[in-house]
């Protein structure tokens, strides 16, 4: 079977890289992911400056999946656009950044150095970081995303894509759908961020189980395949000419099945990425790879977004 997806100028031989946050804060880390089966990979999402982040423990392995409110640590963008500059982008895995500033203008700030260092890796705006005290997520409003994008475009000529956060109302998807649409130079999203401010109870200690925000954060992992299908598969259908990358619950060939199924160019995968390293790329690589052999499915669009309705 072949695996391989090309996309907006990238080619990978797999549709499998990790989810931003996960394994991709220093250049070791990176490294790693590059070194392992990923068919990609995507950096930290970045600010300006670097961020220590919030206090620890600010990630927790839960029941079924996860719940972090990392704070947004990162080594500042510089950092990576000089690991963006080093890396070796004709060795066959595309290498993503995300970009997740404190402020519009540090947004536009960011984009305008990756602009000028004119590097051939594609940039991903995150829309939806819901672990910073104090700021809400600008994905969850229209009208902030509709003007972000509006400046940003006016910043960033090339092609881009979003980190968006999980809806869930057909409202929502049709609006932040429209909006999308009315920037072509956007090219993909990725649906789904965590989904924000969940609680995890220890019941033994009786605690929450990490120290930010009273113990509130992003849940990830099994919990959240349902919603994030859910999202991939209405903006596939709802977006004109872009391409939608899965994310979340992604722990074995069945759930890349199933975001490609739901219309997915490629998957990431974090939770299960944070807990099993990189080891599991070839894992749900190989198992995927199997699905398809048994389903009699040649290449990803044999079957990418032809779930089937009743
Ligand atoms: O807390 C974080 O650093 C974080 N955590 C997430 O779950 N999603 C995000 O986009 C971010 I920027």
């Amino acid at each position: 079977v072949d695996l391989s997806v090309s996309w907006l100028g990238v080619n990978m031989e797999n549709p499998l890289y990790n989810a931003s946050g996960v394994m991709c804060r220093s250049r070791e880390e990176l490294d790693a992911v590059a070194a392992s089966a990923a068919g990609a990979l995507i950096t930290k999402s970045c600010t300006l400056l670097p961020r220590e982040g919030n206090p620890e423990p600010r990630y927790a392995k839960a029941p079924h999946g996860s719940i972090n409110s990392m704070g947004l640590p990162n080594a500042g963008y510089q950092y990576y656009l000089d690991y963006a500059k080093a890396y070796d982008h004709q060795g066959g895995k595309p290498l993503f950044v995300s970009v997740s500033g404190m402020s519009l203008e540090d947004n536009l700030e960011m984009l305008a150095a990756f602009r000028d260092a004119d590097l051939p890796c594609l940039v991903e705006l995150n829309l939806s970081c819901p672990n910073l005290p104090g700021k809400p997520q600008i994905g969850y409003d229209f009208e902030a995303s509709s003007h972000v994008l509006s400046e940003v475009v006016k910043v960033y000529h090339k092609p881009f894509g979003v980190k968006l956060p999980p809806y869930f109302d057909p409202v929502h998807f049709a609006e932040m759908a429209s909006v999308l649409n009315s920037f072509p130079s956007l090219k993909y999203v990725t649906c789904i961020n965590s989904v924000g401010n969940g609680l995890v109870i220890d019941l033994d200690s009786e605690s929450v189980v990490i120290k930010p925000k009273g113990g509130l954060g992003g849940i990830g992992g099994d919990y959240v395949l349902p919603t994030a299908l859910a999202n991939v598969r209405e903006f596939y259908r709802l977006l004109d000419d872009k391409h939608v990358i899965g994310c979340g619950g992604v722990k074995s060939g069945r759930e890349a099945f199933m975001h490609i199924l739901a219309g997915a160019t490629a998957v990431q995968v974090g939770t299960c990425l944070y807990e099993e390293g990189a080891a599991c790329f070839a894992r749900i690589r190989d198992e995927l790879a199997a699905l398809m052999q048994e389903k009699g499915y040649a290449t990803l669009a044999d079957f990418r977004g032809k779930l089937k309705t009743m």
